[in-house]
Parts: C-alpha cells; structure tokens; sequence
C-alpha cells in the first residue's frame, strides 16, 4: 500500500527551477499516477465565499393574538435588525456633551435614516477612528500610500452584530472548513472581532497583501461590511491564479431612502477567504466603507458544524467529487506490491512556527483538506511533514558515496551516528540507506539549526539531515507542482574557524 505525505514547507535554499525538475512525470513513472497528477492540476481552488443579509425593521414577531411566532421559516424570512455600534468618546474630543463626562459612549445605527440624526453620528464615528496600520516583517508600518484606513479596536466599541446568529460563521464552516464524517478532523469555527475599519472617498484603499496570522489555528479572515453608501472599494480575493471581487458599492442612486424610513435595500455584505490568499481592497470613491474583519481560527469542539453536536451534517468523503477518481486510480497498484511515497504539496500556506503543535491536520484548507479526508478514508496512513530536498551537488556527493562503496547493503538496526563522536565509512555503510536519498522527511515543523564544523565528510552531511528526519527511502511520486517559493527548515551553520 503506498502511503502518502503532505508537506507545506521544504527547503528554501534551492532554485524553483530545479526544484521543478523532480515534479514532472519522471521517468519510469506509473501511469495511474500521471494521470491523477493531470486531474489535481485541472482542479478549480475554492477559497472565498461571501453573502449578503437584508436589513429590515424591528419585527413585532408577534401573532394577532399576541402569543410569539416560532415558526422556523418566518425566522429565516426575517430580515437582520439594523445594527447598533457603540464606541468611546474620550475627553477633549471638541464635544461639549463628551469633554463634561470622562469616557462618554457614542451611538450609531445602521443603515442610517434620513431625518434622524444617523448622518452626524457616522462623522463622528469616522473622526474618532485612528489611522490604520499593517504589518511587515513583523512591525506595525502606518504608510497610507499602501493602506490609507482608518481603525477602531475592539477595545473601543462593542456592535449589536453577530456573525453567528446571523449564519455567516455555519456557511463559512461548511464551505471552507467542511468537517467530515467519522474523521479525527472534526473542527468548528472560532471567529474573534479583529477590527473596525473605515475607508474613505475619495483615496480610502489597501493594496495587495497577505495577513499576518495571529495564531497556528488562524485559517482566515471574514470581513463584514456594514450598511453605508460609497462608491468603488470592491475587494479582490486570489489564489493561484484565480481572482474574486467582492463589490459592495451602492451608487446613491440605487440607494432610496426616505426621510424617516430605512432603505430597502440596505444589506449587510461580507466575505470570507482563507488568510494565506494575497487580496486588496482598491480605492474608494466617495462615501465610507465600513467593515467589521474577524479572525478565524479552526477549532475542535465548538461551533455549529462540529462533529459534536448530535445531529451535524458532515460531509462524508465518498460524496467528495474527487473520491471516485482517487479511490479507481489508487487501487492500481503503481508500485508493484513494493509499496512506494506519493507526495502532494499543500496548496495553502500555513502558520506553523510551533515546535510541538502544529495547526495540522485540524487548520488543513481547500483541496488540501479533501485530499487529506479522502487518502485517510482509503487508509492510505497520510501524513502532514516538512519536506528538504537534497541540493544538486550534496545530492552528486552522495552518489559519488555510493559508487565508491558499491557493497553498501543499506541499515542495520540499531546504529545511530548521531551518538559516535568519530564515523568511519565502515559505520556510514550501517546506517546510510540502501539507494541514495533525495528528499528528507522532517521530524517536525520549525527550523532546524545544526551546528558543525565545514560541511565536508559524508557523515557531517548525514548528521546534518538527520537530525532534521529522516530520508525517504526511494522516490517521492509527487502529485501536485511545489510551491512557488519555500520555506527554509534547515541551516548548517559552520562553527570554529
Ligand atoms: O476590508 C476589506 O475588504 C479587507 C480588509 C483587509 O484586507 C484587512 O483588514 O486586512
Ligand atoms: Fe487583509
């Protein structure tokens, strides 16, 4: 049975190019796994979503006898209340009312209604934000030719939305975190209120960019734009080559509120995209953007969607459009009864500096999570590891090593060199493998950082890649194109003179 491993990381010391080089059909390889390669590479990414709820007023709820409707279908015809945001007035802030009560409360209802004072409370609103700030190599940078925002923190204002009640979190679990069934992957949606943010016309913007997560369990990002009129501002979502646009601009034209009454139209809008996908919010024309972001986490054993609620409606792996087409193409057996590594590369990024706990399986994204579900469900033993491919000339190195030593039979159990102050050769053929590896399997995510003096004997090598994991032993079948850029996981670090 062959098994498989994932990885989201492998050495970043080596040219894309050559990288490329052991992606392609090698030779030799087994058909079925030229053609499942063909099928994962025509896979569309899923990896935003968004909606939209309609604003109404306060519902009676009531039936003409005065007893409460419970009705499940008239609760879901239900329009969303409008939404009140509460926020700090500090002193000394030009109000009159304000600079008499220290940390006063302001108000602002949404969408406003004309007449009714709404207007001069989302000025208000909008001067007591801060300017926004993003993060880049690991700072705060405040440059408003690349984010021009402003920012209000959680700490400053509470709001009467939520985006549990109103369903987007349950929609969010099941298309971008979909549980599966009798899998140990079960997981929910943890979302935490990150920020309110305003851009405004006629320069409001954020160019393209990646956010930074804000822990190992972070697998994206959903903004909620609320009820108020501007013009441009559309949000594009991407990931590999595919491209989303989100545009919540309402023209004042299709905005045709009435003194004293709400909009119909008002909705509340929002989006959802895993956090490793580069988007941008382009230029607001004129009026406010207002949006509420959250940070999301997948978390076991919370939300709606988990596997532990009584009744979840998991998906189950066999019903995943690829399952049929994995399943047929994997019971040919393309390793003759010798067993053999197919490898995928994650197609998303993850968060993994944690030396011990890594976000995966249980933060896995997009096609990353349906392969996983559906090589676990085929027993296929898959595992989620840091990969180092040897460089060209330490991978030449060693099989100089090996022709030089053409009785080299492979392991013998129980050899560690990494306990023996001096190696021989003789020790090396005890515990090198039998044909030269290329790739090592880490035992863990996390850099790893060996000390030694120059890099110049076979056993310095072989200290060095393993005690970073272990070599695969024979090829790597690899089924998806490695990432653009990697990730470094292992330095040599010369000590001494
Ligand atoms: O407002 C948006 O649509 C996206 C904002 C954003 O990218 C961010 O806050 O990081
Ligand atoms: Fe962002």
């Amino acid at each position: 049975m062959p098994s498989s491993q994932s990885s989201s990381s492998s050495t970043g010391s080596e040219p894309a190019a050559k990288r490329a080089r052991h992606n392609g059909p090698g030779e030799g390889e087994p058909e079925n796994l030229k053609s499942l390669r063909l099928i994962l590479e025509k896979q569309t990414h899923l990896f935003a979503c968004g909606g939209s709820l309609l604003i109404g007023e306060p519902e009676k709820n009531e039936e003409e006898d005065g007893s409460k409707s419970t009705d499940l279908a008239s609760e879901q015809k239900k329009k969303h209340d409008p939404i009140t945001i509460r926020w700090d007035v500090k002193d000394g802030d030009g109000n009159t009312a304000d600079s008499q009560v220290a940390n006063a409360c302001a108000k602002l209802n949404l969408p406003s209604v004309p007449g009714a004072g709404d207007e001069a409370s989302l000025k208000r609103l909008v001067e007591h934000c801060q300017p926004a700030t993003f993060g880049r190599g690991g700072k705060d940078i405040l440059d408003e030719s690349y984010r021009r925002a402003g920012k209000m923190d959680p700490t400053a204002f509470c709001t009467t939305f939520d985006p549990y009640s109103t369903g987007i979190i349950d929609t969010v679990a099941q298309v971008l975190l979909p549980s599966v069934y009798d899998s140990a992957t079960h997981r929910g949606v943890r979302a935490e209120l990150y920020k309110l943010n305003v851009y405004s016309g006629p320069s409001g913007k954020f160019k393209p960019h990646v956010d930074t997560p804000r822990s190992r369990g972070q697998f994206g990002s959903l903004v909620v734009c609320l009820p108020v009129d501007h013009e441009g501002g559309q949000l594009k979502v991407r990931h590999k080559g595919e491209e989303l646009t989100f545009d919540w601009s309402t023209t004042p034209q299709k905005a045709n509120g009435k003194e004293g009454k709400l909009d119909d139209n008002a909705a509340v809008q929002w989006a959802a995209f895993y956090s490793d996908c580069e988007h941008e919010v382009l230029e607001v024309t004129s009026g406010h953007r207002i949006t509420l972001t959250y940070n999301m986490y997948a978390v076991r054993g919370s939300g709606r969607l988990t596997g532990h609620s009584l009744s979840p409606n998991p998906l189950n792996p066999t019903h995943l459009p690829l399952f049929d087409t994995i399943q047929r193409t994997l019971s040919q057996d393309s390793f003759n009864g010798q067993g053999g590594t197919i490898g995928v590369w994650c197609s998303h990024a993850y968060p993994h500096n944690h030396k011990t706990e890594s976000p995966l399986p249980d933060a896995l994204k997009g096609l990353d999570a349906v392969l996983w579900e559906i090589f676990q469900y085929l027993r296929l033993d898959p595992k989620i590891k840091p990969v180092v491919e040897m460089n060209e000339n330490t991978h030449d190195f060693y099989e100089w090593w090996y022709d030089e030593h053409p009785d080299h039979k492979g392991p013998v159990s129980g050899v560690d060199v990494n306990k023996i102050s001096y190696v021989s050769d003789d020790t090396l053929t005890n515990v090198l493998p039998k044909t030269t590896p290329q790739w090592v399997i880490g035992h863990e995510f996390g850099k790893v950082d060996v000390e030694g003096d120059q890099l110049e004997d076979m056993w310095q090598y072989h200290f060095m890649y393993t005690s970073f994991g272990d070599y695969n032993v024979g090829p790597i079948h690899w089924l998806t194109k490695a990432p653009g850029k990697g990730e470094l996981q292992l330095a040599y670090t010369t000590v001494g003179t």
